[in-house]
């Protein structure tokens, strides 16, 4: 298998084993859930959801063709191909960063980004020093041929593993960690006790290497550091770049990907005031879920969408709603407001939502002037997606024909996206994308400028031992090693 962007080095040492129990856990809420329907949107939000609702009518030729509330569908308001990115010049180059304090405009409003760090972080006591990027650095280090150079090394495909702490209830079962990481390494070893016919136990090592693994004490700010931030940049230059979180139920998916869209947008909303000041980008927000192959907008009520592939076999959802936000705060609420859609839709609890697929879409959008008379096209594109849990493609044995159905689709998506992954990482021309709904769905993101950066999430604990070897196996693109003593 090609070693495509195979990276190596870490920007941090996993060596520290801080340990952090259950007692720092947060509950496990889904992303940013939130317990009230009622958000109490200010007068900003107000603004920022009813004046925008969706792409505005100069952004789309499909824009103004809105979807009904009688049930008619009609061209949908975000159509992921129908802004042909290559037809929109290359920007400009940077215009520089003038000093402008981005925070202390935010600040104004009473509120700065990172004020509001904790509650995306809240429980997670960050045991390393954080490795933020510092601001000036993000912005100057994107202008001109630096930006393209960064481009070219920026893999286009990054695999990085996340193991979580053991919680309370696997103490509570006496499970071991069986999961050890090396200082400076990628390598990442999982000790699992087998039985001989005799019955004596012994051990079995699988050693896996990654491009990055990242232990209990990592906090999420190095996660964004080491994941989804240096291809932040990228899609100013047309690059659409997509980060999965992979994992068993309950080892850490929605906790790993819950503040990354939060953390992005501040970056891209500061490249947008500073490096790329007054060249008319624009940032929209979609988010919507595929539960059992149906996709429902979780902005929008859970509204049925439906996806369509046009003339030019490119792929459109339907009716799907995209707000332009200007700020991080409204980004936020509108998180909150799919979460708590998610969780709280017609097909209920929690449980549900580890049987769907969450997808959050960051799209950077301009006209070919840069002027806000023109239709705005998609520059670049920043998807995350929430995977259902990996173990729910097993339950096609279950009694119930909904969960057998459910899990088949589930396995079926994992299985395509997985598919695609390895084409892509083999550099293969044909990309299997229409082997799920899933993959159909993001196949603009498989196709020309891309990135993808999957974490593979894994529990420690002895009982999820089956799950963690074949979620690492999953991620697997080196080889395996066994040892036994
Ligand atoms: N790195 C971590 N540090 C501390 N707590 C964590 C970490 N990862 C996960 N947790 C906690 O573990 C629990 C389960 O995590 P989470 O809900 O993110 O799992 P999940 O993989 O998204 O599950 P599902 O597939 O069911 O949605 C939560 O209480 C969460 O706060």
């Amino acid at each position: 298998m090609s070693v495509v962007g195979r990276q190596m080095s870490r920007s941090h040492s996993t060596a520290h084993h801080h340990r952090q129990y259950s007692d720092n856990f947060i509950d496990a809420s889904k992303w940013l859930q939130s317990s009230s329907q009622d958000f109490g949107y200010g007068s900003k939000m107000n603004r920022s959801l009813q004046s925008n609702p969706s792409t505005p009518p100069v952004c789309s030729r499909s824009s103004s063709l809105r979807n009904v509330g009688d049930g008619h569908v009609s061209p949908g308001l975000f159509d992921l191909h129908s802004f042909d990115t290559e037809l929109l010049p290359r920007v400009q180059d940077g215009s520089g960063y003038e000093g402008y304090s981005f925070d202390q405009r935010r600040s104004s409003r009473g509120r700065s980004f990172d004020e509001s760090e904790p509650n995306l972080l809240a429980g997670k006591v960050g045991s390393r020093s954080t490795k933020r990027l510092p601001e000036s650095s993000l912005l100057k280090s994107f202008s001109g041929s630096v930006d393209k150079e960064r481009a070219n090394n920026v893999a286009k495909i990054k695999v990085v593993v996340r193991k979580r702490p053991l919680n309370r209830k696997e103490m509570g079962k006496k499970e071991g960690d069986i999961i050890t990481t090396e200082p400076n390494s990628n390598a990442i070893t999982v000790h699992e006790t087998k039985m001989k016919v005799d019955l004596t136990e012994y051990m079995e090592k699988h050693e896996f290497v990654f491009d990055s693994v990242l232990d209990e004490g990592v906090s999420n700010d190095e996660v964004y550091a080491e994941t989804v931030q240096p291809v932040v940049p990228l899609i100013f230059q047309r690059t659409k770049a997509t980060c999965f979180a992979y994992g068993q139920t309950g080892s850490g998916k929605t906790y790993t990907m819950q503040p990354l869209p939060i953390k992005a947008s501040q970056d891209i909303l500061r490249l947008m005031i500073h490096t790329y000041r007054n060249q008319g980008f624009q940032l929209f927000v979609s988010f919507f879920e595929i539960y059992g192959g149906k996709l429902f907008d979780l902005i929008n009520d859970r509204k049925k969408l439906c996806m369509r592939e046009d003339g030019k076999q490119q792929v459109c959802i339907v009716g799907l709603q995209e707000y332009k936000v200007f700020d991080v705060e409204t980004i936020r609420e509108l998180i909150e407001r799919g979460n708590a859609t998610r969780s709280t839709g017609t097909t209920g609890a929690n449980e549900e939502s580890s049987r769907s697929h969450a997808i959050l879409q960051l799209v950077i959008k301009r006209s070919a002037d840069g002027s806000e008379s023109k239709p705005a096209r998609m520059v670049g594109k920043l998807s995350f997606i929430d995977l259902a849990g990996s173990e729910r493609g097993a339950d096609t044995t279950d009694n119930d024909k909904q969960t057998r159905m459910e899990g088949a689709e589930i396995n079926k998506s994992l299985l395509a996206l997985k598919e695609c992954i390895r084409a892509l990482d083999s550099d293969q021309g044909h990309i299997p994308f229409r082997g799920s709904k899933l993959t159909e769905v993001l196949r603009d993101s498989f196709v020309g400028n891309s990135r993808t950066v999957m974490i593979s999430c894994i529990s420690p604990g002895s009982g999820s031992c089956e799950h963690t070897l074949n979620t690492l196996r999953y991620a697997d693109r080196y080889e395996e090693h066994f040892k036994t003593k």
